[in-house]
């Protein structure tokens, strides 16, 4: 369900950092915390055998100088060569691949998130934000998730670890050291959460550039007819200069991060060297103690540089979380399979009672109290000017959002108690606009109806008039029809969109301007395709030219929102202005 805390994906303000990213990569990691672990003990393995090899190496220089058989140093020294190597390489191995794991495993929670996502929700969206959360936020997850976590754990370790042995060596310096541990702390207290959000407003930023991107490539042949080339070049420079400096952000307080650890570490060294000095010389404190715990803190250097480094990933990776959650947490629907026609059987009845609805709550009613019934076998179309909420009934029927008030019945069951899959399950729907998919012919013939025989293909292939289409496509049904099926005319890409909805064996066809697109031949064709469709199941169309529908069984005339007249072609023409009206503009009767 939807958190109004969290600003909206694309909102131009970001939440302050939570804490809950920190739950939430846990949350991730530990379905995969047996990989993790072996990769970090492989690591350690690596590391300690690493430590063994200059042991070795003067067991060999003993063993020359004893003028032994160098045989046994010689097996040992290859062993760990090649073991230290081994190990080396395969616990960051193990690590990145409990790494890619951690990534899929969120990959594929936002993808069945992203296409269940609510009808409402995606209106206001901008997809190439979605695709780039999808690709480069979960990315970012990777590297957190495996070396990050342990690298930063061990490091951690081995400071603890330096800490109690400075406090049991000497409890005056190592009280200086703390002073400046303690300001390192509050240091990253403050730098922290600011490479948190400059990573945020990064990763932000290149999701606006994919969504122009995106947003060009929708309308690309427009761009281009328009000679819009170089304002929207321009648009995408200017988003990518500004990912530039987002990422130029983050880097500054990554990097300030670095020297906030190492400052004060190197203070440390002076002040223990100024303080350890004088107690050398008054007598307090030996020389070999000094120089024990300055190796202590030359040696924990490491640590430290390698701690603050895995805490700025880590600020990173909770960015991306951030990012990745805000989808998480948007408006999803009931899963819905593919699904084909069940439920009950012959035309579906449907009613609308009193209906009202908006599209948002701070926009103005599309529906007043829509009335009409389409009672079962028969087409029923429904015309009237632009704008006037024909299309808003489709996507209300399809419960692609929810009435405001009133009722929506199917087969005399409230829209809202149906399953949604069993709902969808019985209609088929034919969209306004693009309803053709990248891919091959027959993958969008099939999507709506996977178990579709070769027989019912081929049948509404010959119904839906694309028998020559298929022929002179080069690999016929198998061959690609290009992103939004750019490589078939409007008209062929509105059959292939009903030959799709026709395979369904629909109990209610929606079909919306269904023969905008076609030209006279094909439109008399497919107004005789409706009929036959009518002759078994409900249909309802959408239409603007009212040749297609003067035979309709009943003609419902909506306007401003509104069912203002239900009748036959006939009787409109005899009692509705408004219909007489749009008849006689379309030359069908004199006005
Ligand atoms: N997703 C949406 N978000 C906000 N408003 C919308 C949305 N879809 C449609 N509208 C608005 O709702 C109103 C009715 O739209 P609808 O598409 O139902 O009209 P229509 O009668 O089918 O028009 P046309 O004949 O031009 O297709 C219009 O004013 C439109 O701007």
């Amino acid at each position: 369900m939807t958190d109004t805390t969290t600003a909206p994906p694309g909102a131009d303000s970001v939440d302050p950092p939570v804490k809950a990213p920190i739950r939430r990569l846990w949350g991730y990691a530990r379905h995969h915390l047996r990989l993790l672990l072996i990769g970090g003990a492989l690591s350690f393995a690596g590391g300690i055998v690493g430590l063994v090899q200059p042991l070795i190496a003067m067991d060999v220089i003993d063993t020359l100088s004893n003028d032994e058989s160098l045989t046994r140093p010689l097996v040992y020294l290859t062993a760990v060569v090649i073991g230290g190597g081994a190990l080396s390489a395969l616990g960051p191995y193990f690590m990145q691949i409990a790494g890619q794991d951690v990534v899929l495993t969120v990959r594929r929670q936002l993808i069945g998130r992203l296409v269940r996502l609510q009808v409402a929700e995606v209106d206001r969206l901008k997809p190439g934000d979605l695709v780039s959360r999808l690709s480069s936020d979960t990315n970012l997850l990777r590297t957190v998730a495996s070396t990050t976590v342990i690298g930063g754990v061990t490091d951690a370790f081995m400071i603890l670890g330096g800490i109690g042995l400075m406090a049991w060596l000497d409890p005056v310096l190592f009280g200086t050291t703390m002073s400046m541990v303690a300001l390192v702390t509050v240091t990253m207290l403050f730098i922290m959460p600011r490479i948190q959000s400059a990573t945020v407003h990064s990763q932000k930023a290149l999701g606006d550039m994919g969504s122009l991107l995106e947003r060009i490539f929708s309308a690309f042949r427009t761009v281009k007819a328009s000679g819009a080339e170089d304002h929207e070049i321009a648009r995408l420079d200017e988003a990518a200069t500004v990912a530039r400096d987002k990422g130029v952000k983050a880097s500054f307080w990554e990097a300030l991060a670095g020297v906030a650890a190492f400052m004060p570490v190197n203070i440390a060294f002076l002040m223990v060297l100024g303080v350890g000095g004088a107690r050398v010389a008054s007598g307090a404190m030996d020389v070999g103690t000094l120089i024990g715990f300055l190796l202590l803190l030359f040696y924990l250097m490491g640590p430290i540089s390698g701690l603050v480094a895995s805490l700025s990933q880590l600020q990173t990776g909770l960015a991306a979380i951030h990012r990745i959650e805000e989808v998480a947490n948007l408006d999803s629907e009931e899963p819905v399979g593919a699904v084909t026609a069940r439920g009950g059987e012959g035309p579906a009845q449907v009613v609308f009672e009193d209906v009202t609805f908006r599209y948002g709550e701070d926009l103005p009613y599309v529906h007043h109290g829509v009335t009409f019934a389409s009672s079962g076998r028969g087409l029923t179309a429904l015309v009237g000017p632009s704008g006037a909420g024909k299309t808003t009934v489709f996507s209300l029927i399809e419960r692609f959002y929810p009435a405001t008030t009133g009722s929506i019945r199917v087969d005399g069951v409230d829209i809202a108690d149906w399953p949604l899959e069993e709902l969808r399950g019985l209609i088929g729907y034919v969209e306004q606009d693009a309803p053709v998919l990248d891919g091959t012919l027959r993958e969008n013939l099939v999507m709506a109806a996977p178990d579709a025989s070769e027989d019912d293909i081929a049948e509404v292939v010959k119904t839906a008039r694309l028998t020559e289409l298929v022929g002179k496509l080069p690999d016929g049904l198998e061959s690609r029809i290009g992103y939004r099926g750019t490589t078939l005319s409007g008209g062929e890409r509105q059959r292939v969109a009903i030959a799709r909805a026709l395979l369904r064996k629909p109990r209610l066809l929606l079909l919306d301007e269904a023969t905008s697109q076609l030209d006279a031949a094909n439109e008399a064709a497919l107004k005789q395709v409706m009929l036959d469709a009518a002759e078994r199941t409900n249909v309802l169309v959408v239409a603007h030219r009212l040749s297609t529908v003067t035979s309709a069984d009943q003609i419902v005339v909506f306007d401003a929102g509104l069912v203002r007249a239900v009748g036959t072609h006939a009787e409109l023409v005899a009692k509705d202005d408004l219909y007489r009206d749009l008849a006689a503009s379309q030359l069908l009767t004199a006005a």
